[in-house]
């Protein structure tokens, strides 16, 4: 089976094209691609493109837990790239439907940079969207924290802090991410504002666990930091990944920037999907 490996800011993806399978992927052969020592090894699986009927492609996009996402900020811009460089795009700007919503992706520098409208930030995991944006405290084991809903399609937790260090998000993300209060588990973010242009924040995804990068994250932190007063609509997030720009307009529709990379094209033997873990 013919694959692609790209990552955007270290957050890696496999482009897997559906004419690659004779059936719709199963959880289980995602879970091993996307294992870093029976499979591949990525953050994710990126099933495209299949036909749609509002936009140019449809994309599919699953966690490496072999749960499928909403949507995905560095699986979008990845995947636009992936068009560019196998040629099923012709111009810069093409539209992506998403189980999140649609997208309009724009590519520069040959792909190695893209631009994707994200959709409109909201403060909710649920259906009420007129929502504004509401503390929320939260106690998780030994600490007690106050944190923020927010969507771009997938579901977000956003917690500001002082103090930013990585270790928050490995000890605490994946309580938080299955917390019961969170109807289908969220993605996790801690975040520190630096000035009113710049943020930084730490990951926890759902379905996926630490990650270097995020794009929706990345979205949902910005949504959140701009709601509170504490930055204005140009912000650059920093990662331990690197850097990805998200502009927000008055109504809170983002519109996010950053590199992608490829890795390789590869062949995944088909051998590596059969259960090969039992069979020693
Ligand atoms: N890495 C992604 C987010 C992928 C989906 C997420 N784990 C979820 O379950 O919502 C990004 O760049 O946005």
């Amino acid at each position: 089976m013919k694959f692609t490996k790209y990552h955007a800011l270290g957050n890696d993806y496999i482009v897997i094209a559906p004419n690659e399978l004779d059936h719709d992927m199963t959880s289980a052969e995602i879970k091993t691609i996307c294992d870093r020592h029976y499979g591949v090894g990525s953050d994710g699986v990126l099933y495209g493109p299949l036909p749609s009927a509002s936009c140019d492609f449809k994309l599919r996009i699953f966690n490496p837990d072999g749960s499928e996402a909403e949507k995905s900020g560095n699986g979008l811009r990845i995947f636009s790239r992936y068009l560019w460089d196998t040629k099923l795009v012709t111009h810069d700007t093409f539209s992506i439907e998403t189980k999140g919503g649609e997208v309009k992706a724009t590519v520069h520098a040959e792909g190695k940079r893209v631009t994707v409208d994200m959709g409109k930030v909201r403060y909710t995991h649920g259906s009420d969207h007129s929502l504004a944006i509401r503390k929320e405290t939260i106690q998780i084991a030994d600490q007690t924290f106050v944190g923020y809903r927010a969507s771009v399609g997938n579901p977000h937790f956003v917690i500001p802090v002082q103090q930013l260090s990585a270790d928050l998000a490995h000890q605490y993300g994946p309580l938080i991410e299955q917390d019961a209060r969170f109807e289908n588990r969220t993605n996790v973010q801690f975040l520190k504002v630096l000035d009113r242009h710049t943020i930084q924040i730490e990951i926890w995804e759902r379905g996926a666990g630490y990650t270097l990068a995020s794009g929706s994250s990345s979205t949902a932190a910005a949504g959140v930091a701009c709601g509170l007063g504490l930055c204005d609509e140009i912000i650059s997030v920093n990662m331990p990944g690197g850097e990805i720009k998200i502009s927000l307009d008055q109504d809170l529709f983002a519109t996010m920037q950053g590199a992608v990379c490829k890795i390789a094209n590869g062949e995944l033997a088909m051998e590596a999907l059969e259960d090969y873990r039992n069979t020693f």
